[in-house]
């Protein structure tokens, strides 16, 4: 018997108890506390649990047995903090390739900013209310979110750090996560973000729809990312009063509300569920690509997808660059110049994209809108048409990735105007490029 299941993993639909987190008010005692001084290492060790990949076979719920029930706070107010925004009319719409330098990263203790008040959102499209859209925020911080938490209730985030690591601590346990891995806390989870230094990172949000993996169809049984290399937390509690107060977040219809409470909400003692936060180290992924000629679309390359009610219509994909072998024939290798029906916005965790050598720096982002043509800069086209077709490593040491969505996306007042960070001279990176049609050559 076949004991390898070659049958896609699915998440199933998502029903309205779904994404409901059920609480039981119940002293469980089944998880210990774990030691607040404990290392990094400690915690990668002992705190995560692999998946079940057969847990994915049911809706997604889980059930918190915590010491207080979270309805005990007081009301929430709004908060005045960060850049965030789902008002995708500020500015006029800009179809132009756009490429944005490394987003800064203020320096402490002049600038004190953590994970809250360091979100800014750059592009997106669609609403909260309607639960039908995405937005992708950079955040840049250097400070430890202290006694508050924060939770979406408009959708997930899907985190990926691009310098320093976040030590998530969630109401089902901790993760650490480090630049190439990546982590998505859905809806509703109060999460707290500890860093080390300066650290920036991006964010696709959506919103009315979980992340799943992509239906590997033909693949068949392996490839892509596993489902058994998605980790999640284990329980980690604290019975903790804070008589000064707790102050929790809420991002609730595109703004943010704080509420006070005397306790730490990171009271879960166990759970039980399927609905969890979870992480993925980008290394994990099984690259599959052309082994005789083409150049095969980057969805091959998609790690998580949010799905549309359409079927084949992503609400967004997250898509990565890693290294791999190149080896087609009589193709043209780097990406080819292209328009087309989705929206492209791409970031770099480190190294080199292969299509843009110079100019697309780790911590930066571009924007390739739909339809707006685009592509492998001047140099790299020389470069390409003149290499010899030998197997090649390609993007080694390097970790591009693309957050692509069916929806057309809007940039922000700050993307465009504000983080002054946008590269005015994008355009001309295709400038050099010149004729070599040539009718008469053979
Ligand atoms: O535009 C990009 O650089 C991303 C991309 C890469 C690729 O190999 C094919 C299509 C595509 O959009
Ligand atoms: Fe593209």
């Amino acid at each position: 018997m076949n004991l390898i299941s070659t049958s896609p993993l699915s998440w199933g639909a998502s029903c309205p108890r779904a994404t409901g987190v059920h609480e039981l008010l119940q002293h469980a005692g089944v998880a210990r506390p774990y030691p607040r001084t404990c290392t990094c290492q400690d915690l990668e060790m002992n705190m995560l649990l692999r998946i079940h990949a057969v847990q994915e076979l049911y809706q997604r719920d889980s059930w918190l047995y915590r010491i207080l029930p979270s309805v005990c706070h007081k009301p929430f107010k709004p908060l005045e903090e960060g850049h965030l925004t789902h008002d995708w009319d500020e500015i006029q719409p800009d179809p132009n390739q756009l490429r944005w330098k490394p987003f800064e990263i203020p320096k402490a203790p002049q600038k004190k900013m953590d994970f809250v008040s360091g979100l800014h959102t750059l592009c997106g499209a669609g609403e909260p209310r309607g639960r039908n859209g995405i937005a992708v925020h950079i955040f840049v911080c250097n400070s430890s979110m202290i006694d508050r938490c924060l939770y979406n209730s408009d959708g997930d985030f899907l985190i990926v750090p691009q310098q320093g690591k976040l030590l998530i601590t969630t109401e089902f346990g901790k993760m650490l996560v480090e630049p190439n891995e990546i982590c998505v806390i859905q809806q509703g989870m109060r999460f707290s973000v500890e860093v080390f230094g300066e650290t920036r990172g991006y964010i696709l949000e959506v919103y009315g729809a979980h992340f799943e993996l992509p239906d590997l169809g033909p693949i068949g049984a392996n490839g892509l990312a596993n489902p058994r290399d998605f980790l999640v937390p284990v329980a980690w509690y604290e019975d903790r009063q804070v008589p000064g107060g707790y102050t929790v977040i809420s991002k609730y219809q595109g703004k943010l509300f704080a509420a006070q409470q005397d306790y730490s909400p990171y009271n879960v003692v166990a759970w039980h569920g399927n609905y969890t936060p979870y992480k993925y180290h980008l290394e994990k992924f099984m690259v599959i690509n052309a082994v005789a000629f083409d150049h095969a679309d980057p969805s091959i390359f998609t790690v998580l997808t949010a799905k549309t009610t359409r079927a084949g219509v992503a609400l967004a994909d997250f898509v990565i660059f890693p290294p791999r072998w190149g080896v087609a024939n009589n193709t043209f290798r780097p990406p080819y110049y292209h328009r087309n029906c989705m929206s492209e916005f791409m970031g770099l965790i480190k190294g080199h994209y292969e299509a843009k050598e110079e100019g697309f720096q780790p911590g930066g982002g571009s924007l390739h809108s739909m339809m707006t043509p685009h592509g492998p800069d001047a140099d790299c086209f020389e470069k390409a048409s003149k290499a010899k077709l030998e197997p090649e490593r390609v993007a080694d040491g390097t970790m591009a990735f693309m957050f692509e969505s069916s929806l057309s996306l809007a940039v922000t007042k700050w993307g465009l105007q504000t983080s002054n960070r946008l590269d005015k001279n994008y355009y001309k990176c295709w400038e050099p490029l010149k004729s070599h049609f040539n009718p008469k050559c053979k």
